[in-house]
């Protein structure tokens, strides 16, 4: 099922600025996206738009075509996980899963057996096979987590709405879980949005990630595109790690403040810039300058520098020897590849 977003916006109640302002999203049947964005930026809120827990005041939410505004939660039939959604202690994780069944209308409602069988099917798709009789205080984080998900799944969502379901979770435990639950979206078919904070968990896991700031959606596409060509400063800095370094353009040259930094050609117009660089877009070359690089750690051939000028230090990624070397002293630094930017916005592109 898609979810289309429609111009929305929503203003708090006691009024203010909008918390989500003039919002319009596809999410392709089948799909998997990720919100990102920094705290306050309105991810939350969207995806209580979506699920039918919040009202918007502007725009329509669609889900297969169809408007769903005027349908409350319940009636979208929408899966959801929040990192604070807690279980019922005092039910049995079975008891739990089945909830959402349990509860329909009479005329709905699947028969004791029917429900026994679709808790044990999803029981085996959480894999969590015989938990069913234990309490929720029984289970790690991580069980606890996917018995939550098996709950939002009971009643056949196709759309499944997470909001940082594994944030509470141990990096290891967070970093097994989303391989299994990529594999559970697309056996499921599912159309599933997913909330988080950490961008390696979006950029793996999502097809689109959508980066918001305050209650707008700054840049939308594959992780890579929001990485190889971020749409302005702030996407960058929240994609990657990157070094800026001010100076001033001056004549066609960017020149930058510190010493034993090349200067880069620019047709840019005169006046105070900065240029924003990957570390892997930062060559050293040794004995033509005054900076001092000192090896900090290494991933496999790459060596991640710490350098210093001028009492400036930034991270340098560089391809090294197996056995590289520890410092290199005296070097220069050169720009294979930046942007040049002024205030919040690109000047133009550069290397
Ligand atoms: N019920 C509410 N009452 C008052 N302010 C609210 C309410 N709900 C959201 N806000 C405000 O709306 C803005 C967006 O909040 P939201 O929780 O959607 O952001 P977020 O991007 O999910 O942030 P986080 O990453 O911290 O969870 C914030 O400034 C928040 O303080």
């Amino acid at each position: 099922m898609s979810v289309q977003l429609d111009h929305i916006t929503r203003i708090l109640p006691q009024g203010g600025r909008p918390i989500v302002e003039d919002i319009s999203l596809l999410v392709p049947d089948g799909s998997f996206t990720a919100l990102v964005g920094p705290s306050g930026a309105g991810k939350t809120s969207l995806l209580r738009i979506i699920a039918g827990l919040d009202p918007h005041q502007d725009g329509h939410v669609m889900i297969d075509g169809a408007c769903v505004d005027m349908q409350d939660a319940h009636a979208r039939n929408i899966g959801f996980v929040f990192q604070h959604y807690a279980l019922f202690a005092h039910m049995t994780v079975a008891a739990n899963i089945g909830f959402g069944l349990s509860i329909r209308p009479r005329r709905t409602r699947p028969d004791k057996a029917d429900i026994a069988a679709r808790v044990t099917d999803l029981l085996d798709l959480m894999q969590l096979p015989h938990m069913g009789a234990r309490y929720p205080h029984e289970l790690s984080g991580g069980q606890r987590q996917r018995v939550a998900l098996a709950r939002a799944l009971a009643t056949g969502p196709r759309v499944l709405l997470l909001d940082e379901p594994f944030g509470a979770l141990d990096p290891l435990v967070r970093q097994q879980i989303r391989g299994w639950l990529r594999d559970l979206h697309e056996r499921l078919g599912l159309t599933t949005i997913l909330v988080t904070h950490d961008r390696q968990e979006a950029a793996e896991l999502a097809d689109t990630v959508v980066l918001m700031r305050n209650g707008h959606v700054v840049q939308s596409g594959p992780a890579r595109q929001l990485e190889d060509n971020p749409a302005d400063p702030f996407v960058m800095t929240f994609t990657g790690d990157v070094v800026r370094i001010t100076g001033h353009v001056a004549h066609g040259v960017f020149m930058p403040a510190l010493p034993d930094i090349q200067p880069v050609a620019t047709p840019a117009t005169d006046g105070p810039a900065e240029i924003l660089i990957r570390p892997a877009d930062i060559r050293l070359r040794p004995g033509s300058g005054s900076a001092r690089a000192h090896l900090r750690h290494r991933r496999g051939l790459v060596g991640i520098y710490e350098t210093t000028i001028a009492h400036t230090t930034f991270a340098v990624e560089t391809v090294t020897t197996p056995e590289p070397a520890r410092v290199i002293p005296d070097c220069a630094l050169d720009i294979a590849a930046g942007r040049l930017a002024r205030g919040d916005a690109w000047l133009e592109r550069t290397a």
